[in-house]
């Protein structure tokens, strides 16, 4: 393995008047990767991650970034706490300014960057986190979800190779909580390296390529989350319960049902895999849905509405923060916001028809999934992008293509 871009080497670390919290752990997290520490409560998970940028100095072992062993004085934490970004549960802990603008200002106010730079990144950041207009709002007024994206906007604005959120989800109603995951899988693709903790098996098991599974201050297993979420016993010692899509899947392979191989992440592979061990290969079927494909950016919102309330599709989904506010703006519901591809192929397979908004460099992905999927399932599907105004005539074969 190449250097990991952060490790811990048996680190130790006991509060006052409390059991060990971290009985001599040692992890290392790999560059670009996207990791989740996982573990019920009081597993020491926070621990660990408050080790991770300094703001706790493990009793004994080393924690080392970029191969380095940590220094602990105030200009090396300063340097390092750049670098590796934290994103705390509770955002009231983080967010300390009147205004969001000077909050996100903060961070690079303290690095000594130039106005005209402090300015440029806070629009930055704010931009990606989709909270542009949210200049002079003072945060303490912000729902839970909107605050959390002005802490992740801080951390951003400082531009850190690494971003350590602890309990990204917590307390966020279920789409936040997927927005903020997306964010999340934005920022991963971007090349950065990310970590959280969680005690969501389910999320841990879609998001992460990796996972770490933590109880009473230890690590109980580390690996690909498809191997760590199969072990019954080792999630019973965790006190954690195996992720509802792999535990069928097994449940089914030991049945006989279907053969075991690579477990499926999401219900599209799974039903694909069914589909091939019922059928011997995915059935033909009549024509698939078509999936439409919107750059927010380059189209306007009448051209969207159209193809909604015309029927052209039944399903929309937005991708990405910037998408879902064009969509909120223009009053565009949405059906998806969370694994938007893998749906919309889902819906395409049955004939039917969805559009899915997003912006910048995802348009790309977009194409790029779908035509991968087309190409390892053998089915016809493409993303057909709708630019320019769209004439609604009667039903589908209106839209261009
Ligand atoms: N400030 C503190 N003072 C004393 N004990 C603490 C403190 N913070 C954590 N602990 C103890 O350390 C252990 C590990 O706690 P930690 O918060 O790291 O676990 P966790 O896995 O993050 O839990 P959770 O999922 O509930 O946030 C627990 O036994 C906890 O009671």
């Amino acid at each position: 393995m190449t250097t990991p871009l952060l490790e811990t080497d048996n680190v130790t670390y006991t509060y006052q008047n409390s059991p060990a919290a971290l009985a001599g752990v040692s992890v290392r997290i790999a560059a670009g990767s996207k990791t989740a520490l996982v573990g019920p409560n009081g597993a020491g998970k926070s621990t660990l991650l408050l080790m991770l940028n300094g703001m706790l100095r493990p009793a004994s072992g080393e924690v080392r970034f970029d191969g380095r062993p940590l220094a602990y004085d105030n200009r090396s934490l300063r340097d390092l706490r750049r670098r590796v970004g934290f994103v705390f549960q509770n955002p009231d802990v983080q967010i300390i300014a009147p205004t969001v603008e000077q909050d996100v200002a903060f961070g690079p106010v303290n690095l000594g960057l130039p106005p005209d730079a402090v300015r440029q990144a806070v629009r930055d950041a704010l931009g990606y986190v989709g909270l542009r207009g949210y200049e002079k709002r003072p945060p303490h007024h912000l729902s839970g979800g909107e605050k959390k994206r002005v802490a992740i906007a801080g951390i951003l604005a400082m531009e850190p190779a690494v971003l350590v959120f602890d309990e990204p989800t917590n307390t966020l109603d279920p789409a936040s909580s997927e927005e903020v995951m997306e964010l999340l899988d934005e920022l991963a693709s971007g090349g950065r390296t990310v970590l959280i903790s969680t005690h969501d098996v389910e999320l841990a098991y879609r998001w992460a390529d990796s996972v770490i599974l933590m109880e009473r201050g230890s690590v109980l297993a580390r690996g690909p989350p498809e191997e760590v979420f199969s072990d019954h016993g080792l999630l019973a010692a965790a006190r954690l319960k195996p992720p509802a899509l792999l535990d069928l899947y097994n449940e089914l392979g030991l049945r006989g049902v279907i053969d075991r191989g690579v477990p499926p992440k999401s219900v599209l592979e799974f039903t694909d895999r069914i589909e091939r061990e019922m059928h011997g290969h995915a059935p033909a079927r009549d024509e698939p849905g078509k999936i439409y494909l919107c750059n927010a950016d380059r189209t306007g919102g009448d051209e969207l509405r159209v193809l909604v309330e015309q029927g052209v599709v039944e399903h929309v989904g937005a991708m990405g923060t910037r998408a879902k506010e064009f969509a909120n703006r223009e009053r565009i519901l949405l059906d998806y916001t969370y694994g938007v591809i893998d749906k919309c192929i889902l819906k395409a397979l049955i004939g039917e028809n969805s559009l899915i908004i997003t912006t910048g460099g995802m348009v790309e992905h977009v194409h790029r999934r779908i035509g991968e999927y087309s190409a390892e399932s053998g089915r016809a599907l493409k993303a057909t992008p709708v630019q320019g105004p769209v004439s609604p005539g009667p039903g589908r074969e209106s839209v261009p293509e």
